[in-house]
């Protein structure tokens, strides 16, 4: 036996060994929840008894109910535990069958002995020898194993800064509890256990790195300091990995105060999210709260507007271009996307503090109680040094107060006669109650009568006044929607705020088409943020305090209007911004700001920036390719793992593209891929591709509101494929027709790099230039 096989036998048993622990753990944790299930069990079916004791009489009532509490309460408490044990048991399970991926030996300076350390997704600690079998990738330590190569290393521990020397870096893959390969690695962590990883079929959903995270991804994966972080990532160089990883990370290192739901990841869009919503339960943790941008718009807007989402945007500004109007909605979207048009509602919001604020009338079964003029008047009236949102208040306290007389003189109407007729005979009972208990009857029959009147006519107009009260509240008499579209009836009133006095481009359209939108109560996606904006200016932030990180994946497509919105809306938030700026699909980035609006969000030493520039999804000849269509591609490094040249493939007509494309489709599917996917440029390109294709093979359409992928064969929208990956990529039609705008180009490359191991491109007529720009080594013609 050589000496490799021989360490191999030793590896193999130890890893018996502490199979062998972690099932002793995990009997008796099992035992423990079986036991604290069937308590569970009890205390629910003792809690029914409890609850059906007579709850007539009221101090039994209210020694039932503070008993219920209290039971509720251990209920909760033991349910949380039983949870946690639930989570601890999965967890072990998952290390049962596979305990660790590396090992570091580690000798400290001034120590002889050397230290052998295991990671894995989770600690397992021996009693019975008091050592960590297996430490958490997370760990301070494990540090070592992903930010050096063996040789001399230092790291930092509770007590200072330690130094030692690595003698080993070792990888497993471990699958049932059998060592299925090792690598003793030298430099980068493993390159031949990551072409493995890489290499094999993707699955539809997204898999957590932690075996194989390199070192520059590592470093922005533990970063505590930075409050914003911002990571500019090439396409598939693990921008999204990093981010979850770094989640997992935060949860581990802020064990003891920071929960899930403490943390926000924007994404791109509800199919992304559930394609990562795996990667966290992977490694034993909950997921953190994921939504999109449009989510938190709807949920703000949708009791006034229609608000349209930024995929109809995008496809408005990819299929109309030859429309009258589309000149001035797409300069109408970049000026409202930016800082200056942040500016601009600053200034208008201070103009409002003098004068031009609009007020609803507060009306009342059809008549104006407090006119709007009064409201305006009254407002107008308050010290005008404080805050428009503390003059709204201020404002709301008088309008109760107002309201409140009103209400007194509402009773003698005549309607109120007419209500309490028809309300209820406990309504009644309720009220002769009520009176006996104040002693309120005088045994004289009249007055007793009037007395009761009285008090029907209170309850009747204080129900009818409640929504009224509710609404002033929530400041509702502020006619937001008003005083934005006063911004746009005149064209010339911009002007006063502009601060360099330049009118935007086809300002009157954008005005004519705003106004338009706002009057059919839709809000056009551009107009959203900034309406939010304006409202929050007048009302007051409605801003979260308890989220303590957010993260923004896919940031190029965020707007510099959205990031400082949302900075505004969690100012307790650390910030991870993670994006590729050759990917922005929407119109406001072809400008020239990147990133850079971004930093001045924050103190520039609060601030750091982070570049991933090794591109790991696609094999070498696909990056080769693609990244010759955009600038600086020669900076994007790829990943040694080989595979096919891209093919580039004319047809004659969409007869001839669908028989290729079926064609090829068939050939994938014979060569083993499982997910394959046709990307078109639009909504509208899929469903045709999909409708010729369907007659072919068997393939599936996604739209907007698909909420998950299948393995198989799908026909997908580019803004859609955002962020996802397949095996295998068509690009249904890649012609000088489709793309060949600038603002198409990085669509185009978007589209091309969610490739993981083949790319194939068909055209008719023209191909796109953005293909005849890339040099024709690096692909297959195929005519
Ligand atoms: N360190 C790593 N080890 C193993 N796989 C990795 C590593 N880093 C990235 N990957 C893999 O590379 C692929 C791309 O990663 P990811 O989607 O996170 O990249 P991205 O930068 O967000 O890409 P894009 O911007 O194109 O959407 C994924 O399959 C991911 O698992």
């Amino acid at each position: 036996m050589d000496k490799w096989e021989h360490e191999w036998q030793e590896e193999q048993q130890r890893v018996d060994h502490v199979v062998e622990k972690i099932a002793e753990r995990l009997d008796s944790l099992q035992e423990h929840t079986r036991s604290m299930r069937a308590d569970i069990v009890e205390i629910r079916n003792q809690f029914w008894e409890d609850v059906t004791v007579n709850v007539e009489d009221a101090i039994e009532a209210a020694e039932t109910y503070a008993s219920i509490k209290q039971q509720a309460e251990v209920l909760s408490e033991r349910e949380r535990s039983h949870r946690h044990a639930q989570r601890q048991l999965k967890a072990l399970m998952r290390l049962k069958q596979s305990p660790y991926f590396g090992r570091i030996d580690l000798k400290v300076d001034g120590e002889e002995e050397v230290e052998r350390i295991y990671l894995g997704i989770a600690s397992f600690f021996d009693e019975e020898s008091e050592t960590f079998l297996v430490y958490d990738w997370r760990a301070p330590i494990s540090s070592l194993y992903y930010d050096y190569s063996p040789g001399k290393v230092e790291y930092r521990t509770s007590e200072g800064t330690l130094s030692g020397v690595m003698e080993l870096k070792r990888q497993y893959v471990i699958r049932n509890g059998h060592i299925h390969s090792m690598f003793d690695t030298g430099i980068t962590i493993g390159d031949e256990l990551l072409r493995e990883v890489l290499g094999r079929r993707s699955d539809m959903q997204m898999k957590s790195i932690v075996a194989t995270i390199q070192k520059e991804q590592n470093e922005i994966i533990r970063d505590e300091r930075s409050r914003l972080l911002i990571v500019q990532g090439a396409s598939g160089s693990g921008k999204t990995s990093v981010a979850l990883q770094r989640v997992a990370y935060l949860l581990y290192r802020y064990r003891e105060t920071l929960r899930p739901e403490q943390i926000v990841l924007f994404s791109p869009n509800p199919l992304f999210n559930s394609y990562v919503s795996t990667v966290l339960p992977e490694l034993g943790e909950e997921n953190m709260r994921q939504t999109t941008f449009q989510e938190y718009l709807e949920s703000q807007l949708n009791d006034t507007f229609h608000v349209e989402d930024p995929f109809s945007q995008l496809e408005y500004v990819l299929t109309h271009a030859a429309e009258s109007g589309y000149q001035a909605r797409v300069e109408g979207i970049r000026f409202k996307s930016s800082l200056e048009f942040m500016e601009i509602i600053h200034r208008y919001v201070a103009f409002l503090g003098q004068e031009g604020l609009i007020f609803k009338d507060i009306t009342f079964r059809g008549e104006v109680l407090i006119s709007a003029e009064r409201v305006k008047e009254k407002f107008y009236s308050l010290d005008d040094s404080l805050r428009i949102p503390n003059r709204m208040k201020l404002l709301a306290e008088w309008l109760l107060e107002e309201l409140k007389n009103m209400e007194l003189l509402e009773r003698s109407k005549a309607w109120v006669e007419d209500e309490i007729e028809l309300l209820d005979k406990a309504t009644y009972y309720k009220v002769y109650q009520k009176l006996r208990r104040q002693k309120q009857f005088t045994q004289n029959t009249f007055d007793d009568f009037e007395r009761e009147q009285e008090m029907l006519a209170m309850i009747v107009v204080r129900e009818a006044f409640k929504p009224l009260f509710a609404k002033i509240k929530r400041l509702h008499f502020i006619d937001i929607q008003a005083i934005y579209r006063q911004l746009f009836v005149n064209s010339w009133m911009i002007s006063r705020f502009l601060p360099e006095g330049k009118v935007p481009k086809h300002w009157e359209e954008i005005c004519r088409q705003t106004v338009e939108k706002l009057d059919r109560f839709e809000l056009a996606y551009e107009d959203a943020t900034p309406y939010l904006y304006l409202r929050a200016c007048l009302e007051g932030f409605q801003i979260n305090t308890s989220v303590r990180h957010v993260f923004i994946d896919e940031a190029q497509d965020y707007s510099p209007f959205q990031f400082a919105f949302i900075k505004r809306l969690f100012p307790f938030s650390k910030l991870t911004v993670l994006g590729d700026l050759n990917q922005s699909l929407f119109v406001h980035e072809t400008t020239d700001h990147g990133f850079s609006p971004l930093l001045s969000l924050f103190e520039s030493e609060e601030t750091k920036f982070f570049a991933l520039r090794r591109s790991y999804r696609s094999t070498r000849p696909i990056v080769d390719f693609t990244r010759g269509m955009i600038e600086n591609g020669e900076e994007i490094e790829p990943f040694q793992r080989e595979g096919k040249k891209p093919t580039v493939t004319p047809v004659a007509d969409m007869k001839e593209l669908v028989k290729k494309v079926a064609d090829r489709i068939r050939t994938l599917q014979s060569e083993g891929y499982q997910t394959i996917a046709v990307i078109c440029k639009t909504a509208k390109e899929s469903k045709e591709a999909y409708e010729a294709l369907k007659e072919e093979v068997s393939l599936s359409l996604i739209d907007k509101e698909t909420i998950s992928f299948e393995p198989g064969v799908i026909v997908i929208p580019s803004y859609l494929a955002k962020g996802v990956e397949f095996d295998a990529v068509i690009i249904y039609n890649g012609s000088e027709t489709q793309y060949s705008r600038e603002n198409e180009r990085k669509l185009f490359y978007t589209c091309c790099t969610r490739a993981m191991h083949e790319l194939h491109i068909y055209f008719i007529g023209k191909m796109s230039p953005f293909i005849s720009l890339v040099s024709s080594d690096t692909y297959v013609f195929e005519s």
